[in-house]
């Protein structure tokens, strides 16, 4: 054997309930392609956890090239592994080419500034006619596309050891081809790689030995040569199968009027289709990705708009919604389980019971007796291992989850099934299980079922007939003896010359637009020129260099504590303490910065501010990472507590400042203060550090999937640390602007600026949800607000109309940015 590049010796992991790995040991060398073949819920994805370095195993060890792995997923980098997970670990609020960065370790990640330039030659290496662009946010991606960024991440990192964990359950066949080639090649440069598959074709096509696994041991490890497909079938399942496909009905069987008919249905994507499915009939739908089959099955199920005529069994129906196709009996399995199939903070039983409300009630009320029964039932029908029902869905391996959300949506009782990948990271035996439990369903209800599938095996076994979509359209009908793989396959192949891009157009392109991150700032400027040509229409005064000056003076404070809001957004909190942090620090000016304090105090004063801000901040960040509680409630609490503080030390305003700092920071270039271009020069910076520094990056990953970031390297709570001290001292240099406004210690100060600063960072991109927003945004969103606020008197409005106008403005904003940003995704 070539020199051992893994050795994983007696590992152990136990979950509540489950030993998921039992004394595995395992030898990879280098140069070796190692299948891993077991069962779902076997304790693969386990033990490259514990590979990779994201668990910790409770006993053994593992050696990545005789060196012991004890350093999490950062040493496990270093040491050059690299691993495709089963769901990919992206952050979907980055660019494409910040998470192949972030991915890679340190030594192979480029300049920032050339991160754009390095990542589309990463993509290139993949695929010479890649359509996945390095800008795009991984947010818009389909799940192909984002196991093509996790794969080109995994190739571009020149890994020793590449675990590859059912890496082709979303992958076309050319794709399938094309990492075959990649996965040779880097054996022969000596990378060890570990392939897992429940694909024993695939399995056996790439990989020299395999090991089985079975409930957490090892059964043994084998050359693939001495070994034929039904033997690795028998040695991961325990026993033979005779059959994977059940028998077909004869065509006789299915001359009943039809239960589905379409005629010319059409949307995005797909066009002309003309379809009769008979009761008990099983159709699939193939080609090439993104031909037009997978659009029309999500159209059927309400997701997509669609035109045309739908019947189900004779009664034309519409299916412009989710909600709508089910009323009308129709179920969908989709095919991006993680996205759309689980819902991952619920159990597994809610997550049964939550598709099946009305068969678990009575009277409206869900009755515990039916959940558990209904519960029961499910998992039984499709052996779903779990370690109890009670259990987060999460919790269960892949093919448990499949076969959990399949089983939920089965229960349902539909007439038309739209099942999109039916058997998606499911073992074989398994496999086989859904296949006759659906013939059962259709030949038992005549439901009629239609099935996508990126295996052309899958739809010649399972399948009565298979429509080959080309271009949006269908091609061809394959039947009877000439429905075969081979059959299917070549007239998808034949038909099409290449896959088509989903298409898009003029709604979809806006909504592109509009959830980027330039969008913000361009509304905002539209929107400022447009309100400025308004008022200065009806008040030709507001245009006045008075009029301009002040408002670019009085608009500095908010524009500072817009950008100490968006840091902490960034991470996913919102700070309410910010404004009477400003108040709190301008009383604390107040008894250092008079014209009697001598420099010395005033120094003193400074330096207090600073050193209160950052202490507040520190105090906000306790309160969130070390007791939890969530930023809302810790920072509410900080709030009532700072503007008790400033009332107790100033019941009244007093403490005049002095003069001469008053008109130090009051100092002006022509029209325009200096302090201004301080904060317009402040923001242009951070934007340049959050788009090209590792800091600016970890902010933004952290915000977007915690996790996942925390697999890329990033330190969570420190991140957040940084955040909220980054938003401290932006608030102090708010809080400084302020005292040369209000030229006393007045308490109330500062309080309204909590109200505006969430506003102007929401107006200018910054997501409630964390991991995204801009400086620029920030600033331009205070300029906005601010603009509101001066021009309500030039107007003759009451005041009243500042809340009316701002609150307004930050709902359509807020609205329309995260609107953009769903749909855009679901596209
Ligand atoms: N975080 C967790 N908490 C509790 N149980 C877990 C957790 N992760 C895995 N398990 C359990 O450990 C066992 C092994 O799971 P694992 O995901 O390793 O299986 P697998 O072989 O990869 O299966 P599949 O082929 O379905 O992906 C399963 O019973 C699973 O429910």
């Amino acid at each position: 054997m070539a020199t051992t590049a893994l050795q994983v010796s007696a590992v152990t992991k136990t979950f509540p309930g489950v030993t998921a790995l039992d004394e595995v040991a395992l030898e990879v060398g280098a140069g070796e392609v190692h299948g891993v073949v077991g069962e779902n819920g076997a304790g693969k994805s386990t033990l490259m956890a514990v590979i990779s370095g994201a668990l910790v195993p409770d006993r053994g060890t593992v050696e990545v090239a005789g060196r012991a792995m004890d350093g999490g997923p950062d040493l496990a980098r270093a040491l050059g592994v690299a691993i495709v997970r089963q769901e990919p670990a992206l952050l979907p609020d980055l660019t494409v080419a910040e998470n192949l960065y972030l991915k890679v370790p340190p030594a192979h990640r480029p300049q920032p500034g050339a991160m754009s330039r390095w990542a589309e030659g990463c993509l290139r290496e993949w695929d010479q006619e890649t359509r996945i662009r390095p800008d795009a946010r991984v947010s818009q991606l389909v799940a192909e596309e984002r196991f093509i960024v996790e794969i080109s991440a995994a190739l571009s990192s020149r890994p020793k050891v590449l675990i590859l964990d059912e890496p082709t359950e979303h992958l076309g066949e050319r794709d399938v081809e094309r990492l075959f080639g990649k996965v040779r090649a880097l054996a022969r440069q000596g990378c060890a790689v570990i392939y897992i598959s429940h694909r024993i074709r695939e399995v056996r096509a790439v990989a020299g030995v395999i090991t089985v696994l079975r409930d957490g041991r090892v059964r043994g490890t084998y050359p693939v040569g001495a070994l034929s497909e039904s033997d690795i079938v028998a040695l991961i399942i325990g026993r033979t199968l005779d059959a994977t496909f059940p028998a077909k009905p004869a065509p006789a069987a299915l001359q009943a009027p039809p239960r589905l008919e379409l005629a010319d249905f059409r949307g995005a994507g797909f066009q002309g289709v003309n379809l009769r499915v008979g009761p008990g009939e099983v159709v699939g739908l193939a080609g090439i990705e993104g031909n037009g089959q997978r659009e029309t099955l999500r159209a059927l199920a309400g997701l997509g708009g669609s035109r045309g005529e739908v019947r189900v069994d004779g009664t034309a129906v519409r299916v412009h919604r989710p909600q709508s196709a089910r009323k009308h009996g129709f179920a969908f399995l989709p095919g991006d389980r993680h996205r759309e199939g689980v819902l991952g903070e619920l159990s597994v039983a809610e997550n049964i019971v939550f598709r099946n409300l009305g068969s678990a009630s009575r009277w409206g009320v869900v009755s515990a007796r039916r959940s558990r029964e209904l519960v029961a039932a499910t998992l039984d029908g499709l052996a779903v291992k779990a370690a109890s029902a009670s259990a987060p869905i999460a919790s269960l391996s892949g093919g448990n989850q499949q076969k959990a959300v399949l089983g939920s949506i089965l229960a349902t009782d539909p007439r038309v099934l739209l099942i999109d990948e039916p058997t998606q990271g499911v073992d074989v035996g398994s496999k086989v299980e859904i296949y006759s439990y659906l013939r059962r369903l259709a030949a038992g209800t005549g439901t009629a079922i239609l099935v996508v599938s990126s295996d052309a095996l899958e739809l010649a076994g399972l399948c009565d007939r298979v429509l080959v979509f080309s271009r949006g359209a269908v091609v061809a009908e394959v039947s009877g003896p000439e429905l075969t793989e081979e059959t299917i396959t070549a007239a998808a192949l034949t038909a099409s010359t290449g896959r088509r891009q989903a298409a898009r157009g003029g709604a979809g392109r806006l909504l592109s637009w509009l959830a980027g991150d330039s969008a913000p700032a361009i509304l905002i400027a539209a929107a400022m020129v447009a309100l400025g040509v308004y008022v200065a229409t009806r008040n030709p005064m507001y245009l006045s260099t008075f009029n301009i000056s002040s408002l670019l003076a009085l608009v500095v404070p908010l524009m500072f504590v817009a950008m100490a809001q968006t840091t902490v957004m960034m991470v996913g909190a919102i700070d309410l303490s910010v404004g009477p942090l400003m108040g709190f620090l301008v009383v604390v000016g107040s008894f250092f910065l008079t014209a009697e304090d001598a420099q010395g105090r005033q120094a003193l004063g400074w330096i207090l501010i600073v050193v209160v801000a950052i202490a507040v901040s520190a105090l906000n960040w306790a309160l969130v990472d070390a007791l939890k509680l969530p930023p809302l409630v810790a920072t509410l609490a900080t709030f009532f507590a700072l503007q008790s503080g400033s009332l107790l030390l100033r019941p009244q305003p007093g403490g005049v400042i002095d003069t001469r700092i008053v008109t130090g920071l009051g100092a002006q270039i022509g029209v325009v203060p200096v302090a201004f271009l301080v904060a317009v020069a402040g923001a242009v910076a951070l934007q340049f550090a959050l788009r090209r520094s590792w800091a600016g990056l970890a902010l933004r990953a952290v915000g977007s999937d915690e996790r996942r970031a925390g697999l890329a390297g990033a330190r969570a709570a420190a991140v957040r640390l940084a955040a909220f001290a980054g938003c401290g001292l932006l608030t102090a240099a708010a809080a400084v602007c302020l005292i040369a406004q209000v030229g006393s210690g007045d308490p109330a100060a500062g309080t309204t600026y909590t109200l505006t600063s969430i506003s102007a960072a929401a107006i200018g991109g910054a997501s409630i949800f964390g991991g995204r927003g801009s400086f620029l945004g920030a600033v331009l969103g205070a300029l906005l607000v601010q603009q509101i606020l001066g021009a309500i008197p030039f107007l003759s409005l009451s005041t009243a109309w500042e809340s009316y106008l701002v609150g307004a403005l930050t709902l359509v904003a807020v609205a329309t940015f995260s609107k953009s940003r769903q749909m855009s995704e679901v596209a």
